[in-house]
């Protein structure tokens, strides 16, 4: 451990500086594997596709996830939402813990802790109208008459920035994505959540679209106070909208700390060659930096490397890194990072 590294407490304990505030989301030690079979059933190994992650997230506040395909950014929501319940570890949302709760519980809690995916067509049914789609939650939540739930619909379509007159009878595949992402944004805000995880929410959009939907994820958030964790790939997608970020390896969380130090200046070697691997614009030159490939393949979640999971693809690398597993460590007040030999401080 390097001098100015000071270890974080056991996990269990506050992970995140919360400033004494109550976090609305305190995920501790989740772990999520999946058992590969082969012919006739036979176990075939476990996929360890989340191993103990823990972290905190403050009401309002937007905690960006990224990492390269397969480090289990999905899995990791999955588990959180209750899609799928944790081989083990806790999800406390709103003081309740979530995992192991009753289908109808969760059914309750949903109704503030709703999730975006990626391909809104996926999410909508195609046999209903817009109408429909937004007003399901309210059918099944609140005991709002039809006159009542048809006027919310209409003030949530105005929010999501669609024309009620025109988009209230269409049906999804009448919408363009940017549209069709709208309404499922609506239907996501429909009964007031404090959370919404979106999972890589904007990512089949193309540019000029995404910002937009950016916007509107931005201008919901300031207007209902609501709490994002935001999946994505496009790393400068998550900086625009974090105020923290989490970087995924393997199923670890890597480095975790405010998205403007983190990028400025990551300090665990996965998160630098993750942020190397993109391309970046020189605004004087107005010639684009060339990207540097990520080191190597990531290992199997089947088979992950003993130790620091990075380091078979780590130029930093010693034996140590192979015997032991680092621990999370902070590096500075809110930043902290899982690595035996962390990148110095600029
Ligand atoms: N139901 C499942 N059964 C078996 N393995 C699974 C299952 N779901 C996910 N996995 C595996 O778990 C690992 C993590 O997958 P996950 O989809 O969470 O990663 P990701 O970071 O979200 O990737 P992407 O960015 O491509 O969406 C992968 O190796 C994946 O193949």
């Amino acid at each position: 451990m390097t001098d100015h590294a000071v270890r974080v407490a056991p996990a269990g304990a506050d992970v995140a500086t919360t400033n004494g505030r109550e976090p609305l989301l305190s995920v501790r030690d989740l772990v999520q594997e999946y058992v590969t079979r082969g012919p006739g059933g036979v176990k075939t190994g476990v996929v360890h596709a989340v191993s103990g992650v823990s972290f905190d997230l403050m009401p309002g506040e937007t905690l960006g996830i990224v990492g390269e395909t397969g480090s289990g950014k999905s899995t990791l929501a999955r588990a959180i939402i209750q899609v799928e319940t944790p081989r083990s570890g806790t999800v406390r949302f709103q003081g309740q813990d979530l995992v192991g709760m009753s289908k109808r519980e969760i059914k309750k809690v949903r109704a503030n802790m709703q999730m975006v995916y990626q391909d809104p067509f996926g999410s909508l049914n195609p046999r209903w109208r817009v109408s429909d789609v937004i007003a399901e939650p309210l059918l099944g939540h609140t005991s709002m008459t039809r006159e009542q739930r048809a006027a919310r619909v209409d003030e949530l379509l105005e929010l999501v920035g669609l024309r009620p007159s025109t988009y209230r009878h269409r049906r999804p595949l009448e919408l363009s994505g940017g549209q069709a992402q709208r309404v499922a944004i609506a239907r996501a805000v429909a009964l007031g959540p404090a959370l919404i995880i979106c999972d890589e929410a904007t990512s089949s959009l193309d540019v000029l679209i995404r910002a937009q939907v950016l916007n509107l994820l931005e201008k919901l958030r300031e207007e209902l106070n609501l709490a994002y964790l935001f999946i994505a790939h496009d790393l400068a997608t998550v900086k625009r909208v974090s105020d923290r970020v989490a970087v995924m390896h393997l199923g670890q969380l890597a480095e975790f700390g405010p998205v403007d130090e983190v990028y400025a200046a990551p300090r665990h070697p996965y998160s630098r060659a993750l942020l190397d691997s993109i391309p970046v614009l020189d605004i004087e030159t107005g010639i684009a930096k060339r990207p540097v490939a990520l080191p190597g393949e990531p290992p199997s979640p089947l088979n992950p490397p003993s130790g620091c999971r990075f380091r078979t693809r780590c130029a930093r690398a010693q034996d140590v890194c192979a015997e032991v597993e680092p621990e999370r460590t902070k590096v500075s007040d809110r930043h902290e990072v899982s690595c035996h030999f962390p990148l110095a401080a600029p």
